[in-house]
């Protein structure tokens, strides 16, 4: 399998990148052979990607890779055609949407792979937060972000979100699906405490290379407990 990590010293905010190594790490600990590639500003995007990830930015980070991420467009929307797995996390997620407004009027540009388009408000969106997804068990993580996102009819949400704001803190939606493609406003890093997510995007991978196999289930107690302890706390 081979992993991009989309813009690591930009975007990794709420430790994010721990995305990355738990997957990494999952695949490991089945013997399948994993390769990350971080990708940064300038730097050529891989062809061959199994899996995307991109994490959480503040707004004057996505500024900075603005202009590099929106220049990758053509190339983001044939993979998501092609079927490459995604996981964009908050700022990631707003950027593969079709525009970020910030709070304070500055517009950069998104991609167009996902059907979302989000305006910063004056009041953030800050707590836990955990949704249940129709096929991969929960998500549990945290949310800050200005931005609202609406979504347009070429996705579907991820979940509902119950206690957390989700998407807009009005529609009770949370994050953004389409083909093997998820945006979410989740940090903790969220795979770490949601392992049955964590395999279903492996499970896309494995699935789009042909390789339709089970994954060997692994010993997730720990995860588990940290998903339940994180569930029980306040907003
Ligand atoms: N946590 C984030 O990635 C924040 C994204 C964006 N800067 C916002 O505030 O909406």
């Amino acid at each position: 399998m081979k992993l991009i990590h989309l813009y690591p010293r930009e975007m990794n905010i709420y430790g994010d990148t721990g995305n990355v190594l738990v997957l990494r790490r999952r695949l490991m600990w089945r013997g399948l052979p994993v390769e990350v590639v971080p990708v940064s500003i300038g730097d050529r995007l891989p062809h061959d990607a199994d899996i995307l990830l991109g994490g959480g930015g503040q707004d004057a980070a996505q500024g900075e890779i603005g202009a590099d991420f929106a220049s990758r467009g053509a190339e983001l929307r044939a993979m998501a055609d092609d079927g490459v797995v995604m996981l964009a996390i908050c700022g990631s997620y707003q950027m593969l949407g079709h525009e970020f407004i910030t709070h304070d009027g500055q517009r950069i540009a998104g991609v167009g792979v996902l059907d979302v388009i989000t305006r910063g408000q004056a009041e953030r969106l800050i707590g836990n937060n955990h949704v249940d997804t129709p096929d991969a068990g929960r998500l549990v993580g945290y949310e800050n972000h200005s931005g609202m996102t609406e979504l347009g009819p070429g996705v579907r949400p991820l979940g509902r979100t119950a206690i957390g704001r989700g998407n807009n803190g009005r529609d009770h939606t949370e994050g953004a699906v389409r083909d093997n493609v998820i945006g979410t406003y989740l940090h903790g890093p969220v795979l770490a405490k949601s392992p049955r997510f964590a395999d279903s995007l492996l499970q896309r991978a494995l699935r789009r290379r042909g390789a339709d196999v089970e994954l060997e289930p692994l010993d997730d107690t720990l995860a588990e407990q940290a998903a339940s302890v994180a569930v029980r706390r306040p907003r």
